[in-house]
């Protein structure tokens, strides 16, 4: 830094130039020593920077930039700068000057220098300064340590592999994915481990639907109840069993858990042995046909507990199931055993919740009603507001039973029940129980209507935008359901 006389004519010939970049000549380094041992260190952070630093030329024409004029030794007149060194003593002759010829250049602040300059006026202590505000000098050192790396050798860059170029493709049966894969399926086999009753099996090859399963379902052997669903528990005195006695289970004439026909006091006799397998207890055929509830015994009947033939959905599913893929219409459900008509199948299960929640959860589907696992309990709901608000639905979307995976049929070969097994007193709360409406032979899928008690029609005219039906069936109704919600359809 120095005053400097630039070379040229005319109007600079008498102008002297203090020049704040580092272009420093060898007779500055006294003054730049000067500097740098002086208490504003960020001058001489200034008198370091780069050259690269764009520089601008600012005039001193007001004495806002020269706060006094002093006259020393040789009657040399040397401006002193006020936000500088308070007596920069220059070694270099410099001619007698009046303000006006007087130019200094100093390097544009970076924004970074701008924003140092401004904390470092705010700033009243400037001792130690420069290690806070000013760690400028890091980088310099990296720079003069050529701390970025170079390469070893000479460097093609056309054996650089362009990133968009080698996009891997997602191969989900790479080592990797296959490990995921197995992952899945533990996942799966342990989530299907631990339901009740005979196996249930997956055979489902494609990987992204085994991880769909395995990931987005909770299979339970209960109803899980949530927020808001009141019921009456089963130690309730509302709650009541029969007075049968008899060492054989009860009396099929007169044990008070049988309903009673309409228009006679017959009871109504649900199960019967299986002709075909005498060690099985079935839905009767007639009973089949009709539409009725089962009441079966409890622990409050007389009857002999458990040896009551009364007691079939209770004791749980006895065959095996298979989840497969049907392709068009999801998974579907079928059993590698041989089914016989009336034979109890298995449970819809899911979460118990009231129709307010059921109202939302399926507002939330934004009106996509694609796939609905919703089960409205609506046997004995009149269709009246407060009926309807009592109502609970059972939701088999996230949590339920392998009978989530029934597929419709407009000729199904399954019929749903409702079945009340340990609890009597509670009408609004019941269980949905898939029965065999016919022989099914090992493998075939097991399909229920979604419209229970539509059987027989044909749609007056299919909605737009129902789900379309793909059953498959000659007399197939064309659509899934003209509302999104599954209910017995039956009601007496
Ligand atoms: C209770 S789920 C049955 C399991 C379902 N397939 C799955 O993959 O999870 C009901 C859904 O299955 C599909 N579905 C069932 N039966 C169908 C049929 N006959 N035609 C078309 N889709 C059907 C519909 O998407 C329906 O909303």
């Amino acid at each position: 830094m120095a005053g400097r006389v630039p070379l040229g004519s005319g109007a600079n010939q008498n102008r002297v130039f203090i020049d704040l970049t580092d272009e420093t000549e060898p007779n500055d380094s006294e003054v730049s020593e000067n500097l740098a041992q002086s208490k504003f260190p960020f001058v001489t952070a200034l008198a370091y920077r780069s050259p690269t630093v764009p520089q601008k030329r600012k005039s001193l024409d007001s004495s806002d930039n020269v706060s006094d004029w002093s006259s020393e030794g040789n009657n040399v007149q040397r401006p002193r700068l006020s936000h500088a060194h308070p007596d920069p003593s220059t070694p270099s002759p410099a001619p007698s000057l009046r303000p006006s010829q007087i130019s200094v250049v100093i390097p544009s602040p970076t924004s970074k220098q701008k924003r140092e300059i401004a904390i470092a006026r705010c700033v009243d202590n400037v001792n130690g300064m420069d290690a806070h505000i000013f760690p400028t000098t890091d980088e310099e050192e990296r720079v003069n340590k050529a701390a970025y790396p170079t390469a070893k050798g000479p460097v093609d860059r056309r054996s650089v592999p362009l990133s968009f170029q080698s996009t891997p493709t997602l191969n989900l049966l790479s080592p990797t994915n296959t490990s995921h894969l197995a992952k899945l399926r533990h996942t799966l086999d342990e989530k299907l481990k631990r339901i009740n009753g005979s196996a249930v099996i997956p055979t489902v090859d494609s990987p992204k639907r085994l991880a769909k399963l395995a990931d987005n379902f909770e299979f339970i052997n209960g109803y899980q109840y949530r927020e808001g669903v009141e019921r009456i528990p089963d130690n309730s005195d509302f709650n009541i069993g029969c007075a049968c006695t008899g060492a054989d289970g009860c009396d099929r004439f007169t044990c008070d858990c049988l309903s009673k026909e309409e228009d006679s006091e017959d009871r109504i006799v649900p199960y019967e042995i299986c002709e075909s397998n005498r060690r099985l207890i079935v839905a009767t055929k007639s009973f089949l046909k009709r539409k009725a509830i089962i009441y079966e015994c409890n622990s409050r009947c007389g009857c002999n507990g458990e040896r009551c033939w009364n007691h079939v959905v209770q004791k749980g599913r006895t065959i095996r199931l298979e989840i497969f893929d049907t392709g068009s219409r999801g998974f579907g459900l079928r059993s590698p055993d041989l089914i016989h008509r009336g034979q109890f199948i298995d449970l819809y299960l899911g979460e118990v919740i009231t129709k307010a929640e059921a109202d939302e959860r399926e507002n939330l589907t934004d009106g996509s009603h694609a796939q609905s696992y919703l089960f409205s309990l609506d046997w004995y709901v009149k269709d009246d507001d407060d009926e309807e608000r009592n109502m609970k639905v059972i939701d088999g979307r996230k949590f339920g039973s392998a009978t989530r995976f029934m597929n419709h049929s407009c000729n199904p070969n399954c019929k749903i029940v409702p079945v009340c097994t340990t609890n009597h007193a509670d009408e609004y709360l019941y269980n949905l129980a898939f029965f065999a409406n016919r022989d099914i032979a090992p493998g075939t899928e097991l399909t229920f209507d979604y419209n229970q008690g539509e059987e027989n029609t044909t749609p007056q005219k299919i909605d737009p935008e129902a789900v379309p039906c793909l059953c498959g069936e000659t007399k197939c109704r064309g659509q899934l359901w003209p509302n999104k919600r599954k209910g017995q359809g039956s009601k007496p």
